[in-house]
């Protein structure tokens, strides 16, 4: 079977500065990638050109069958496909949870207001606030705000998600609470990938942990690669308790 996702030799410069230098690696259908490194590694613009948020200047990018790397791709086509969730959770403040779900399928898909109801109730009952539906934004923790940004990209029904450091901003509970949702999503055969300093959680949950170095894929390997690094970079960072 094709992989979801496949990145080769990708490279991608801010002017002057070059951060993604020959980025190769694969996704398969119910994989969880966790892409770690230190800070400024290029992990979040990996993760950005895998969603066509930047572009590339050389390499080539397929993502659930898009070519991201082709000038002529349908974007609306490929963010049918792809969610992402980001640090910030960006709802609506003056729409309900549950109206803040309901707007992509309503506007993008043309379901009903009452199909969208339906299925804002079925995602957020997935990620275990079912009771927040008519509350607003401001009335939830950022745990909670998380999930609802989670559930939104899930009434879309995704064949990939990403996660950008989705729980950087939030305290360790919320954290807990957060990566608990993204755990029984992976149980579930979604398929992720995600940008994490979560080393226990990358350890854990993710089939496939792949760790950036100066816009270099250093090292790739199952979470068990974290137990036995086999670059002294990756031993530096590891040991940094990072
Ligand atoms: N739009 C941009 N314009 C210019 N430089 C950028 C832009 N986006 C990222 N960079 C630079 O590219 C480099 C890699 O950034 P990136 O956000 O991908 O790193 P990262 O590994 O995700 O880091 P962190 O863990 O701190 O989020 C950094 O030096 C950053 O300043």
């Amino acid at each position: 079977m094709s992989p979801v996702v496949s990145l080769s030799n990708v490279h991608k410069s801010f002017g002057a500065l070059k951060v993604l230098d020959g980025v190769s690696f694969d996704v398969g259908v119910g994989e969880v990638a966790a892409i770690i490194g230190q800070s400024g590694s290029g992990k979040s613009t990996a993760l950005r050109c895998i969603n066509a948020l930047e572009t590339i200047q050389q390499g080539t990018i397929q993502v659930c069958g898009h070519a991201i790397h082709d000038p002529a791709l349908d974007r609306r086509a490929l963010r049918r496909d792809v969610g992402i969730v980001f640090q910030s959770y960006n709802l609506f403040p003056h729409l309900t949870v549950e109206q803040n779900i309901m707007l992509a399928p309503t506007c993008v898909k043309a379901l009903s207001k009452g199909e969208a109801r339906d299925l804002a109730r079925e995602v957020l009952s997935h990620v275990g606030l079912e009771a927040k539906a008519d509350q607003y934004p401001e009335q939830l923790s950022g745990g909670q705000q998380q999930r609802v940004a989670i559930a939104r990209s899930l009434a879309m029904r995704p064949k990939l998600m990403l996660f950008d450091e989705v729980t950087s901003a939030l305290d360790p509970q919320l954290t807990g609470e957060v990566l608990k949702v993204m755990e029984t999503l992976a149980r579930e055969g979604m398929t992720m990938i995600l940008v994490t300093h979560e080393m226990a959680f990358a350890r854990k949950v993710a089939s496939k942990v792949v760790y950036m170095h100066q816009g270099r894929v250093w090292e790739t390997g199952t979470g068990a690669m974290l137990d036995d690094p086999q670059t002294p970079e990756l031993r530096a960072f590891i040991g940094n308790g990072l």
